[in-house]
């Protein structure tokens, strides 16, 4: 008995498991490029409202693990921290989208991002993944160096300062145990709390430690997972591709407002420290994370350190 010629043995495949196998091949050069590779991705209170969500979110985080990404997630928490005063009669304001922390809600935010962690280490697991929780205190991951702020109230040319209490900078990392957890095949989990030299806990804000931890690690990447579709114009259309001066430039003329100047300052500041790029993603779109990731139409807003 004779064997058919290849070519009269080969059968379409169904166009729908066409497109599966496609989605597989676009994936490969990205596969290729970020095998090894170090991506910090820090994961807002606000995305974190839906469970269905986080779990999406922790099965994307798994399987950057298993196509050989080193993952680390540095995770917000923002809006618990402020149920969770609330409901103790104890609120704080906010000074350029910082929480006022005094001793105490610096002790509750600590306990609600402690819990918080817990539920993101336990979701990655249930996913598969090994996750360790941490948060800055741990192996002297993060030295927070206390923030200070100034004012000028309008018509004056007195400066004056304002007193944060107990918010940090994330001033100094050590990288040793997220080298050794890493390594590992373990994803650290990281809550935005750090020591000061003085011994004291500060609260960092969760974007500004996951820049300070994406730039000590060399990371390739930065993932701020937010509840916007990325930067938009004044008009309502995603700004696709950003770099340090076209920031600049729309902070200046008003565009760009709010929580999101903090956001794009993180992103230049990774950026112009050797990150290669940093992106702003929806985080209540599920496995955003992978369709910027591993396709070529990406999604969110990228900051680069050049113009595209
Ligand atoms: N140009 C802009 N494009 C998108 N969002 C913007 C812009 N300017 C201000 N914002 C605001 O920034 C917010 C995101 O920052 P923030 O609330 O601090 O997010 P998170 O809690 O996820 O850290 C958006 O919900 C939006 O209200
Ligand atoms: C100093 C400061 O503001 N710390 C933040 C830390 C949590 C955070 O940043 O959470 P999101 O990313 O969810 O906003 C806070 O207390 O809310």
């Amino acid at each position: 008995m004779s064997a058919k010629p290849f070519a009269e043995t080969r059968h379409a495949p169904a166009p729908e498991l066409l497109a599966k196998a496609e989605v597989l091949v676009e994936a490969l050069p990205y596969l290729q490029r970020y095998a090894g590779a170090v991506f910090v991705v820090k994961y807002g209170g606000h995305a974190m409202g839906d469970p269905e969500l986080a779990r999406d979110f922790a099965e994307d985080i798994v399987l950057l693990k298993a196509v050989g990404i080193r993952p680390i997630v540095v995770h917000g928490g923002g809006p618990q921290i402020g149920a969770m005063l609330k409901r103790l009669g104890h609120e704080s304001a906010f000074v350029d989208g910082l929480r006022v922390t005094d001793a105490a809600t610096a002790e509750i935010a600590e306990m609600v991002l402690g819990a918080i962690n817990k539920q993101l280490v336990t979701w990655i697991n249930q996913a598969g993944g090994r996750a360790v929780g941490l948060s800055g205190k741990d192996a002297a991951l993060i030295t927070a160096t206390k923030v200070s702020r100034t004012r000028r109230d309008e018509g004056s040319m007195i400066e004056q300062v304002v007193d944060l209490g107990f918010v940090g900078d994330p001033t100094g990392v050590d990288r040793t145990l997220l080298d050794v957890l890493t390594a590992a095949d373990m994803v650290p989990v990281i809550a935005p709390i750090g020591t000061g030299a003085d011994g004291h806990t500060y609260n960092i804000n969760a974007d500004t430690m996951a820049g300070a931890i994406a730039a000590a690690t060399g990371a390739a990447r930065l993932f701020l997972l937010t509840d916007v579709p990325g930067v938009l114009s004044k008009d309502k259309r995603l700004l696709t591709d950003l770099d340090p001066a076209a920031i600049a430039a729309l902070i200046a003329d008003g565009t760009i407002s709010g929580g999101m100047i903090p956001k794009l300052e993180t992103c230049v500041d990774a950026v112009t420290r050797g990150v290669d790029a940093a992106v702003i993603l929806d985080g209540r779109v599920p496995h955003a994370m992978l369709l910027e990731i591993f396709t070529r139409q990406g999604a969110g807003t990228l900051v680069r350190k050049e113009p595209a």
